[in-house]
Formats: C-alpha cells, sequence, structure tokens
C-alpha cells in the first residue's frame, strides 16, 4: 500500500486541531460552571487539585512528544482558566536582577496570560500580596545560608498573610534558565491536599533547640516526623521552618501541643502553608 500523501496527513492534522480546539473550548465551558458555583471573590485558583491534574497527565503521559511539552500545555489552559475566573489575578515574581531564573519559573507556571510583575526582594512580594488578595506572590525557596529569610514573616497571624501553597518548578522544563533554583507561591488561600504533600511550620525560639528535641517534641504532638529542618537565627531569635508530610492547618490543636512539649509560648508555633510536592525533572 503507498505510504499516504502529505496532504492527506495535513488534513488528519486538520481535523485533530478541530477535534482539540473543540475540546479545549468545552473544557473552558466546564471551567465557567464550576467559576459559578465558587463563592464570589478572592481567588479561584485551587493548588491541589492543580496538581493532582497535572500528576494524572504525566503519568498517563506516553510516546515521543516530551512530557515537559504535554505539562506546558497544561499550565497554560489552567492559567488562562485562572485568569478567566478571577479578572484581576497578577502574579508578583521576585526576580533579582542577577537571576532572571526565577521569572522563568513562574512563566513556565503562570503562562502568557496573567500579568507577571518583578520585584527585587521578598518582602516587596510579600507587601503586594498582602495590598491585593488577587495578587499571587513567587519568592525564591529558604535555604540556610539566607542571611534575611523572609518566611518567619509569614508566622505572625495577621489577617492579609498569606500562604505557602505550592513549590515551584513542579516539573522542571528543560530551556529554564538557571536549573536547580525553587521558588514557593504565596497566596490568600488555605493550602488543600493533593495526595503527596509537604507541610511547613514555623517555630519560633529565644534559645536554640536541637533537633533531637524538636523530633522528640513533634512525637509527644502526634505529629510526624520532620522531613528537613531549617535553622536561621535573625536578631537574636532562632527561625525552625520544619517540614512535614502532608498538609497542617493552622488551627491545628497539635500545633499547641507542639509549643507545649518545646516549653514555648503560645504562638510560637505556626503552619505557614503546604505544597505538593513536586514531580522533578522529566525529559
Ligand atoms: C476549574 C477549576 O479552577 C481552576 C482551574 C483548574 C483547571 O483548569 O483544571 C483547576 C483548578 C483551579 O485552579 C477548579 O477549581 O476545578
Amino acid at each position: 500500500m503507498d505510504a499516504p500523501s502529505l496532504d492527506s496527513l495535513r488534513q488528519q492534522i486538520d481535523a485533530i486541531d478541530g477535534e482539540l480546539h473543540g475540546l479545549i473550548c468545552r473544557r473552558a465551558s466546564l471551567v465557567g460552571q464550576i467559576a459559578a458555583a465558587k463563592p464570589a471573590g478572592g481567588l479561584s485558583m485551587r493548588p491541589g487539585r492543580e496538581a493532582q491534574v497535572l500528576r494524572k497527565r504525566l503519568a498517563a503521559h506516553e510516546g515521543e512528544f516530551p512530557a515537559a511539552a504535554v505539562y506546558r500545555m497544561w499550565r497554560e489552559m489552567i492559567s488562562a482558566f485562572a485568569l478567566m475566573q478571577t479578572k484581576d489575578l497578577k502574579i508578583a515574581v521576585c526576580r533579582p536582577a542577577d537571576q532572571p531564573g526565577y521569572w522563568d519559573i513562574a512563566r513556565d507556571h503562570f503562562g502568557c496570560q496573567v500579568p507577571m510583575v518583578a520585584y527585587e526582594s521578598p518582602a516587596q512580594v510579600l507587601a503586594e500580596v498582602r495590598s491585593n488578595p488577587a495578587t499571587i506572590g513567587v519568592a525564591p525557596a529558604p535555604i540556610e545560608a539566607d542571611t534575611a529569610p523572609w518566611w518567619p514573616l509569614l508566622a505572625s497571624g495577621e489577617q492579609t498573610l498569606p500562604n505557602i501553597v505550592a513549590r515551584l518548578p513542579f516539573l522542571t522544563m528543560p530551556n529554564a534558565r538557571a536549573r536547580g533554583l525553587s521558588a514557593l507561591v504565596l497566596a490568600r488561600i488555605e493550602p488543600e491536599e493533593s495526595g503527596d504533600d509537604r507541610a511547613l511550620v514555623s517555630v519560633q525560639a529565644s534559645t536554640a533547640i536541637s533537633r533531637n528535641r524538636i523530633a522528640g517534641a513533634l512525637t509527644k504532638a502526634g505529629l510526624p516526623a520532620f522531613i528537613s529542618a531549617l535553622d536561621q537565627l535573625m536578631a537574636g531569635v532562632h527561625h525552625y521552618l520544619l517540614e512535614l508530610p502532608g498538609v497542617i492547618a493552622d488551627g491545628d490543636e497539635r500545633l499547641r501541643g507542639l509549643e507545649q512539649a518545646l516549653g514555648l509560648d503560645r504562638g510560637s508555633v505556626a503552619a505557614i502553608g503546604a505544597y505538593a510536592v513536586p514531580v522533578g525533572a522529566r525529559p
């Protein structure tokens, strides 16, 4: 049998494009119905649900077409749908002059439609998020070498403070600048379960606490063992950032138990968010 002509192959591609486009429009109208059922005002974004949708696509993917391209296409759709639901959605990105990679990370996640604005420091990003409930922040993920960590600012419990709701990149894009960078997403919504998550708990103390003591206190409070514990000293106060499996709400009584087990005042321990565990690098 003769190989099909280029014309006929292109006709098949045209037919597929028509179907794909039609399906995207159908998806959009379902998102419209979901949006109508959500409470008015505030952010429509559901980071846990988004992570589930993306994990499902990546797990089901096979063939030569790159998984990263599938991922990027879904991110573009989901972000456009998020903007359809929250018209004044905006992304405030901490993109220091010498770190352009954070811009790529944000754009790979939030796509080409949602307005993005660059700021020099995490404190500026936080201020933007606090001044507008429809602004989402992107700030460098904490590292111990940081001399002015931003995450302790999330622990005061004030009304306009956001939560950490995602970690980026969820999937590393092959052509992103500065691969290896990680960022956290800040938004004024509660973190939600995706099925594989890390809760972030901040502990403030006037004296140093050993990792062993933290581990013992977590057990005593009925909390799971920490996966990592970052230790930062700022203005004479020790700040610990604990990563625990799952999602922990700020009102969780076990956090009060942790304060007691560590002999700390009420308010010294705070849940500052959670993120869906990224799938990492895939071709
Ligand atoms: C459609 C929804 O709104 C947003 C868009 C999503 C999508 O396009 O799949 C998923 C989660 C939300 O961020 C939803 O809440 O399900």
